[in-house]
């Protein structure tokens, strides 16, 4: 696969995915955690070449998010799935679900969702999945009692760049090669020539190490698994508290990292144990051993008569002859019992076996002295002898371990990859409930929307406290409605239920049906009266949006703050006419929907949020649009409720509730009253 065709892919990037095993698949499936194991990619990149490449595959032309306001919906709705989501991967990985025009898509998701909102997101599963995280690949680790020879350079290079853990060296010939054999414990000759070499030391022939790597440097696996233990079994819970099958067998996953240490060493075997504390404690047990002897030897001295006779005793006055030759004759017997306790006390301390153990009669040994001392050559030759066995048990015993990791390490990356997918599937099920959400039906019928008992997770009160909304629009409309009626609120519902769908997921609703949308331009109110510039601007923008509008959805909050009222009526009715003849869907809010009405040249329909009554002061409204209906604005409102009062005063005054205009006299008193009903009344019909 040519990853440079991949949008977003460059050269640099398409070479660290041609080095990743899987790629192609992963790119497939949108896998950004395997994306995300390339070299240079962080998990944010990994999403967006993971979105591209699916692009790519549905032929999606992008910018289905036409606007900012659309793109900020669209990262609310995210937002609340992400909030769902335990893990970082499942963060990343739901940025991969993104609005798009493309049926193959959305059609794909939609598969995926319907099996993710079955998925059960227990407590047990989500605990173990905070536990899980992607494997992390060790870093900086030096191998320093191994190193790799070859007398070829090309080779040098190659294997530098491959086993950075190791020292490579560059060898002549068998000579070269046993020289190094005695620096390192282990020398790996990497060329054909040096087989059947016979050379002293650990030298071992691989002539193709990167197929090779958990016997070259099984450090590099070991350290992988040590590092990334407690995600491994993180991610194992994760499968027992959901009761789904792992990719791994459990039971050889734990067995193998129960004989692992934390630092990547081998755990449990007595033999490495046994000469690694020898190698440690032999200094120790050496000097004890010598005191075991002395403490023996003082003993024997203390209790023995020594009879010197008389020519000894002058040797030894006037010939300065040691005190040792008397006890060589003396105490022969107890000077050999006393090295003997040194010598198995060295060898029971230090546990040495047989052929160590015979180091021991050259450590202690020698004419009888007092105190006796130890050899220094013997010793340092048994230091060597534990040493290389304890390195050499070390490596054969990582060598073994790596081989049974081996082949556990791929199912154990499908391990992680498939808990942290299924934490991608728990967010969409959480998100599901939490928002007591349905699967829309998507046609092809048109840009427009049939939303039934739809309520926004986006709104400023809890989600419990939303009403639910109705509201079903083909074609142009404008949207009126009395202030704080929820008119922005219902775009903002109907945005999110129509990217939601086009993402591919259910969305919150009793019901919905979408049209199949081609771009969703969505454009919030203004902060105020625009600029000469800025009105310009945005008038160019309405401009490119008319054209070539079929298929799109246009959500568009009182575009009449740009500018003063009278010229954005004749603004507004002209955009909905060139839209409404480019056969697009639109909802324009709008506090000024009579003007546009007026000045529009086609039918423009007008629906309505109506208040419903008033309650404690604050008006009841009813938040599902009424279809057809210019609803009442919070001023006409105002006045209607003054010319009901000053109506209902005035009554009162003549003792005639109920009859506003009854008799000439009580006409005559209101009109004379400035504050008055007929003031009102006068008022109220201008609406
Ligand atoms: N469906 C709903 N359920 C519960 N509360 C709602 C609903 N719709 C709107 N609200 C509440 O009403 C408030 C005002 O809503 P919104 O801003 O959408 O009204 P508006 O008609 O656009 O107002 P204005 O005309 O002032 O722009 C919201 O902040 C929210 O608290």
């Amino acid at each position: 696969m040519e990853f440079t065709s991949v949008p977003g892919v460059g050269e640099k990037t398409a070479d660290a995915l041609a080095d990743l095993d899987g790629a192609e698949t992963a790119l497939r499936r949108g896998d950004v955690a395997t994306l995300a194991r390339a070299s240079g990619l962080t998990e944010g990149r990994a999403a967006a070449i993971a979105r591209g490449a699916i692009r790519e595959r549905h032929d999606d032309p992008g910018g289905w998010l036409a606007t900012d306001r659309a793109r900020e919906v669209y990262e609310n709705a995210l937002g609340l799935l992400q909030e769902r989501a335990v893990t970082d991967y499942a963060e990343k990985r739901l940025r991969t679900i993104y609005p798009s025009p493309t049926e193959s898509r959305i059609e794909e998701v939609r598969e995926w969702a319907a099996g993710a909102v079955e998925c059960e997101p227990s407590d047990d599963v989500l605990d173990a999945l905070s536990g899980v995280e992607q494997p992390s690949e060790p870093r900086g680790l030096r191998v320093r009692e191994r190193a790799l020879a070859t007398a070829d350079a090309e080779r040098y290079a190659a294997v530098k760049d491959a086993f950075p853990e190791l020292s490579v060296e560059v060898v002549e010939d068998a000579r070269d090669l046993s020289e190094l054999a005695r620096s390192y414990a282990t020398v790996v000759a990497l060329d054909e020539t040096f087989a059947g070499v016979d050379v002293e030391g650990d030298v071992r022939v691989i002539t193709d190490p990167k197929n090779n790597p958990e016997e070259v440097v099984p450090e590099r696996l070991l350290a992988f698994f040590a590092e990334n233990r407690a995600e491994l079994l993180a991610a194992l819970e994760v499968h027992e508290a959901a009761g789904i099958e792992p990719a791994v067998d459990p039971a050889a996953l734990r067995d193998a990292l129960s004989r692992l240490d934390d630092d990547g060493t081998v755990r449990g075997d007595e033999e490495l144990t046994r000469l690694a504390n020898a190698v440690d404690d032999l200094d120790a047990a050496v000097s004890t051993a010598e005191s075991v002897a002395n403490d023996h030897l003082r003993d024997a001295i203390r209790e023995q008569d020594v009879t010197i006779e008389g020519t000894d005793f002058l040797s030894l006055v006037e010939q300065g002859a040691r005190v040792d030759s008397l006890l060589s004759r003396e105490l022969a017997d107890e000077y050999d019992a006393a090295i003997r306790k040194a010598r198995e006390h060295l060898a029971d301390a230090l546990r040495l076996n047989e052929s160590e153990a015979e180091f021991t009669g050259r450590i202690f040994a020698g004419d009888p002295t007092f105190p006796t001392e130890h050899n220094e050559e013997p010793l340092n030759r048994l230091r060597t002898e534990l040493k290389t066995a304890r390195d050499r048990r070390a490596v054969a015993l990582k060598s073994e371990l790596a081989t049974d990791l081996a082949a556990l390490r791929d199912p154990s990356a499908d391990l992680v990859a498939d808990a942290l997918e299924l934490d991608v599937e728990l967010a969409v099920a959480r998100f599901a409930r939490d928002f007591d959400c349905v699967v829309p039906d998507i046609d092809d019928e048109g840009a427009g929307f049939d939303i039934e008992g739809g309520r926004s997770p986006l709104l400023d009160v809890p989600f419990a406290e939303a009403e639910p909304v109705d509201y079903a629009v083909s074609g142009v409309t404008l949207l009126s409605g009395v202030n704080s009626g929820g008119k922005t609120s219902t775009l903002d519902l109907v945005a999110l239920i129509v990217t939601l769908a086009h993402m591919g997921l259910p969305v919150p609703a009793e019901s919905a049906r979408v049209g199949r949308v081609s771009e969703l331009h969505y454009y919030a109110k203004s902060q105020g009266t625009l600029d000469a510039g800025a009105f310009e601007s945005t008038l160019r923008d309405f401009g490119d949006l008319v054209s070539g509008a079929a298929g799109r959805l246009v959500l568009v909050d009182e575009l009449e703050s740009i500018t003063e009222p009278g010229a954005s009526a004749k603004i507004i009715a002209g955009i909905l006419e060139a839209l409404d003849e480019q056969g697009a869907t639109g909802v324009f809010v709008s506090h000024l929907a009579r003007q546009i009405r007026e000045a529009a040249a086609v039918e423009v329909a007008v629906d309505g949020i109506e208040a419903v009554g008033l309650e404690d002061g604050e008006l009841v409204v009813n938040r599902s649009p009424r279809k057809d209906h210019l609803a009442r604005s919070t001023p006409e409102l105002i006045v209607e409720k003054l010319a009901r009062e000053a109506r209902e005063d005035a009554d009162g005054e003549r003792g005639e509730p109920g009859s506003a205009t009854t008799g000439s006299d009580a006409t005559d008193a209101t009109d004379t009253d400035a504050g008055g009903p007929a003031f009102y009344e006068g008022l109220l019909k201008k609406f």
